[in-house]
């Protein structure tokens, strides 16, 4: 479900803004209007302004007037507008006491050391709270703030405080939001992409971006996080004076100089903790171009959720953890999780032969959904997996529209089709390639016209993985047609991407040139969800090894 913040200042249009988004976007479920704001006894001038606001509303809405907007987030289905951050972090701050200091750090609780201590932490614990109920909650939402601390510095101490504490729950919110909206004068403007990783915003900072190309609007692009050059300089000279011939170590040691470049140190750190994430869909061509009946995918989405698929015995074995995401699987799946399908954008992607995959508003989602879940968990090394009948012909599609080849050079057997299917697959891949012939180096547009749900998901997550500085192995054919669309969605995030392994798929090797990446390993492996990058990650942490445990060969005794 999508969910936004709307920003304004006083008398912006935000909350007009916000009424006509849960009226016209005809959601299933219930509306539920959530006013924060507290009684005001006796104040006539706001009796009038909150009755003007309930006449404007269908009086099918349900109206909530209270203050527990994290409870109602997590209970609530439907869509839920919420009228006002700012109001409700105004009750947080009275209650957890905080202008009795000014919010100087008093304690409020001796003794007690698993509790919040200073009345700045119990806010911080509520604000993380409805952080996390946002990002749970099954409902849409749409939230209205305002946008304060463009004018002067207030000249209170709470005033400041107050300004601070509101402009860190907007930017909070906004990081996890699907869309952030600014008002202003009754207009409404879309907030581009964050310019730097989340919760690390300096103010007063001017951030070099790459240039914008024209056909993509600035707020879907990004920016890779920077590599520190020196460190991998020094890494380079450390690991050529090991007790070993210079250079003997081949591909261990590149990777040694890689990865702490990264990370910013050497030896760089052993990536012990690695995430994988698998993004399933079905697509439209899918019956006629592979092996196997489309029923298999939602099949496997329930396999993964048990722990039996080859992805779970990997990672079992080399201790990663695994998550399974529905973008697009042509199934309900109430015997999921809810988490699996909490990013589900349709019931499979349009058949890329013949229509769109998908409509740009569904590209904007997936490709926001697998932005944020780079940040949901603290991992060393992420892993994007894909599972999904039919998808190595959207796969091959995106790679020759991408490099302008030929289908019949990078059209595959995909999970095993035989020589007519073969065929038949490369003509639905001519077709698609046509398709998108005038969008080819537009990424949105790509997703669009021959992609799915699941491609634009994993182009945000890997394109994501970039922009907060975190480093990916890739898998095979699937994720890196996506990795060649986040490229390009976020020039320069392949600095960020190590290929874990060689497809038997044609277009892999296409591709993986195309992005300058060498894979790690060539198991012949052609199954996807993640189990090529998977195989890669022991090669990693030998990398490490060899960059913490070895002698200097100056140390030796001659
Ligand atoms: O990632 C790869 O290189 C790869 C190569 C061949 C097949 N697959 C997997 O097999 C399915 C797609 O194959 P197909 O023949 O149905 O297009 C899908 O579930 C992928 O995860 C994946
Ligand atoms: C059984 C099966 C498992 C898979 N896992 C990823 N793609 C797959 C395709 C099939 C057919």
């Amino acid at each position: 479900m999508e969910k936004i913040l709307v920003l304004g200042g006083a008398r912006s249009g935000k909350s007009v803004y916000a009424e006509k988004w849960a009226h016209e976007s005809a959601r299933p479920g219930p509306v539920t209007y959530l006013a924060t704001a507290p009684p005001r006894p006796g104040d006539t001038e706001w009796a009038e302004r909150v009755e003007r606001h309930r006449e404007r509303r269908p009086a099918a809405w349900e109206t909530l007037e209270t203050t527990e907007v994290v409870s109602v987030l997590r209970r609530a289905s439907g869509t839920v507008i919420v009228e006002c951050l700012s109001l409700w972090l105004s009750s947080v701050l009275d209650d957890a006491g905080v202008w009795g200091d000014a919010g100087d750090g008093a304690g409020v609780g001796p003794g007690d050391e698993s509790a919040p201590s200073t009345p700045i932490d119990i806010v911080e614990a509520a604000v993380s709270d409805l952080i996390d109920a946002w990002r749970s909650s099954r409902a849409a939402i749409v939230a209205v703030s305002n946008e304060v601390g463009s004018g002067v510095v207030p000249a209170t101490r709470s005033g400041r405080l107050y300004r601070d504490l509101l402009g860190n729950l907007n930017r909070r919110v906004a990081d996890v939001a699907d869309r952030a909206v600014l008002c202003v004068a009754g207009r409404a403007l879309d907030l581009p992409a964050p310019l730097s990783a989340p919760g690390d915003v300096q103010d007063n900072s001017c951030h070099q971006r790459h240039p914008v190309q024209h056909h993509v609007r600035a707020a879907e692009l990004g920016v890779p996080a920077p590599v520190d050059e020196t460190v991998e300089a020094r890494a380079r000279e450390l690991i050529d004076g090991l007790a070993k011939p210079v250079g003997s170590l081949g591909r261990l040691e590149e990777i040694a100089v890689w990865l702490a470049g990264r990370q910013g140190e050497y030896p760089p750190r052993m990536p012990s903790r690695a995430g994988v994430t698998v993004f399933a869909g079905d697509h439209g061509v899918a019956a006629e171009v592979s092996a196997y009946p489309p029923a298999v995918t939602a099949a496997m989405v329930r396999t993964v959720v048990s722990g039996q698929a080859a992805i779970n015995a990997l990672a079992a074995q080399h201790g990663a953890t695994v998550r399974i995401r529905d973008l697009a699987v042509d199934a309900d799946l109430p015997d999921v999780p809810q988490e699996v399908g909490e990013h589900k954008v349709r019931r499979g992607s349009g058949r890329i032969d013949v229509e769109d995959a998908l409509t740009p508003e569904q590209v904007r989602i997936a490709v926001s959904a697998g932005r944020r879940l780079v940040v949901d968990e603290p991992v060393d090394v992420l892993i994007a997996g894909d599972l999904g009948i039919g998808n190595t012909t959207t796969a091959a599609a995106i790679i020759g529209a991408v490099l302008g080849l030929d289908a019949r050079k990078v059209t595959g057997r995909g999970t095993g089709i035989d020589d007519a299917t073969l065929e038949h697959k490369s003509t639905v891949v001519a077709a698609a390639i046509e398709r998108a012939r005038p969008v080819r180096d537009d990424p949105l547009a790509l997703l669009s016209t021959i992609g799915g749900a699941d491609f634009a998901a994993m182009a945000g997550f890997l394109a994501g993985a970039a922009e907060h500085g975190i480093p990916v192995l890739l898998d095979g054919v699937v994720v890196t047609a996506a990795a060649l669309v986040a490229e390009l969605l976020t020039p320069g995030a392949s600095a960020w991407w190590l290929a874990g392994h060689l497809s038997v798929e044609p277009a892999h090797a296409a591709a993986l040139d195309y992005l300058g990446l060498e894979p790690i390993v060539d198991l012949r492996m052609r199954l996807g969800e993640g189990t090529g990058a998977l195989a890669a990650l022991p090669t990693l942490r030998s990398a490490v090894a060899m960059s913490t445990r070895m002698a200097a060969l100056a140390d030796l005794e001659l």
